[in-house]
């Protein structure tokens, strides 16, 4: 085996590279508008003893400070902070204030610079004269009508789902939306025979989501993590835990494609499927706090991860595959399904996007359960990606709905990947691999139990796979030396 120095340390460096983090340097300094992002600034044009103005800078404090408790919307921050910044030592307040919340608060480099730079665009902008036009909200009338009903739905639905029946709660939501939807539609269709121009049902160009966008009044998105098939994922600061003091207050959001809206029928479900995934409390899984809407916006709060994507990993360290930390990550993966497939929870998208490794050497599994709901015969037209074809087994390729033993068959996949680097079928879909009647590789480095147990979970036929993890478990550790520690044979064939 390739001689590999530091694997933890390499793969920390390559989960460190993309992340924003608190900078830790020197204090940064002012520059001129529209110029580099505020961490890379210099501070040598500040001259020694120069002071800003004590009101000015407490007032910006104030105002900072209302806003991360909640109490102030981004907007009406940035609009507020924008007058005091009209001059250089304005400005300059500012750099200061805001690089003292990063230093000592906490507060994320990016949202900062967001802070930052609205409140400088705003202040380059000629003053606004009308005290009408000073307090209009930037965004139209009919948008935010329609944010606040269905917002009110949800706060309804939400209360109601709070004490009494699920099934007919759920119907409320369902029905509400798409009564809505019915009225949106009669609207639009009477504006355009009325001469309007008829704009887009399902996407309104503003209400895309960005950072320094505040969701219900208390998260603040604050840079991209990563796109999938449904949606964007965000870190966001939770203004909640931040006032309640939580040494963490970050989150995850993912805020799925803004299409949902109409599909009440996949949100629901969805929502179904994400309130299960709480009840899987596994340190393995990762933990989803809640499903919520904001206006057009639906979205899902989990856990902030810190690490890499298994993925990512495997591309940008390929001699990661057959090390004692891949074989750990394999020994978690079967463990956690285990544990899931005896609680009755599939996941059904297995795949090394979906596997996180977290920086202390953790494995959380991602997106639980979401992809199973693509299977369901209701939801044929939902905008859910589904599933890996890949990863996926011939009957799952071929439409059948999700099983614990499609989980099974893409394990058998990542073992494969894990231990050598390879798809056992050279990425084909269980369907293609099935029509071409291939054989997987073999695992040379595996018992011949364990082999067998690999070669199972891949066939082709259903029945002849292990039925859950569970059993592929059993299967695979059958052998005394697997019982004891899963691979410590790995180790002793390494040195024999
Ligand atoms: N809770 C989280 N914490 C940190 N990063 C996350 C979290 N959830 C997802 N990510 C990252 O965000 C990116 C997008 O994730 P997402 O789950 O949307 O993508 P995917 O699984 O590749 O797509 P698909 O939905 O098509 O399966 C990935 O790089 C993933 O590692």
């Amino acid at each position: 085996m390739a001689s590999r120095t530091n694997p933890a340390e390499r793969r920390d460096a390559i989960a460190r590279q993309p992340r924003a983090r608190l900078p830790t340097g020197p204090k940064l300094q002012h520059i001129p508008r529209g110029a580099g992002p505020l961490r890379s600034r210099l501070r040598d044009s500040r001259q020694a003893g120069m002071d800003h103005d004590r009101d000015t800078a407490h007032q910006m404090g104030q105002l900072l400070n209302r806003f991360v408790v909640g109490k102030l919307p981004f907007p009406e921050l940035t609009r507020a902070l924008a007058p005091l910044c009209r001059t250089a030592e304005g400005a300059d307040a500012l750099d200061d204030l805001l690089q003292r919340w990063i230093d000592v608060q906490g507060l994320g480099v990016s949202l900062a610079e967001g802070i930052r730079s609205e409140t400088l665009t705003l202040a380059a902008a000629p003053p606004v004269e009308t005290p009408a036009s000073r307090s209009a909200p930037p965004r139209n009338l009919p948008g935010m009508v329609e944010d606040a009903v269905l917002s009110s739905f949800v706060d309804r639905f939400k209360k109601e789902r709070s004490g009494g029946n699920p099934a007919a709660k759920h119907d409320t939501l369902g029905s509400a939306l798409s009564a809505y939807e019915g009225l949106r539609l009669r609207r639009y269709a009477r504006e355009t025979t009325e001469g309007a121009v008829r704009p887009p049902l399902q996407t309104k160009p503003e209400a895309e989501a960005q950072k320094g966008m505040v969701l219900r009044d208390r998260f603040i998105l604050e840079n991209e993590l990563g796109r999938g098939g449904m949606g964007i994922v965000y870190r966001a600061i939770d203004r909640r835990r931040l006032e309640a003091g939580a040494r963490q207050p970050y989150v995850a959001i993912k805020m799925l494609n803004l299409s949902f809206a109409s599909h009440p029928d996949a949100l629901r479900a969805l929502e179904a499927e994400t309130r299960r995934t709480q009840d899987l409390a596994d340190p393995r899984i990762t933990t989803v706090y809640d499903f919520d809407r904001d206006g057009t916006h639906a979205f899902i709060v989990m856990e902030l991860l810190e690490g890499v994507g298994l993925d990512r990993l495997l591309r940008e360290e390929p001699t990661f595959c057959g090390s004692e930390d891949a074989q750990r990550v394999l020994r978690d993966l079967m463990e956690a399904l285990a544990f899931t497939h005896s609680r009755g929870a599939i996941h059904a998208d297995l795949k090394p996007g979906n596997l996180f490794l977290c920086a202390d050497g953790r494995l959380k599994v991602l997106d639980f359960g979401i992809s199973a709901v693509a299977g369901q015969n209701a939801l044929e037209e939902a905008p859910i990606s589904g599933l890996t074809p890949s990863y996926a087994c011939p009957e799952r390729n071929e439409g059948g709905p999700p099983s614990a033993s499609d989980d099974v068959y893409a394990l058998g996949c990542l073992v494969h990947l894990l231990l050598t680097g390879r798809h056992p079928y050279d990425r084909m879909s269980g369907s293609e691999a099935k029509a071409a009647g291939i054989a997987p590789y073999e695992l040379p480095m595996l018992p011949p139990a364990a082999r067998r147990a690999v070669n199972a979970a891949l066939s082709f036929d259903e029945a002849q796979r292990p039925a859950d993890a569970g059993a592929f478990l059993a299967a695979f550790t059958a052998e005394p030396e697997n019982r004891n520690s899963l691979f410590s044979f790995w180790s002793a064939r390494k040195n024999g």
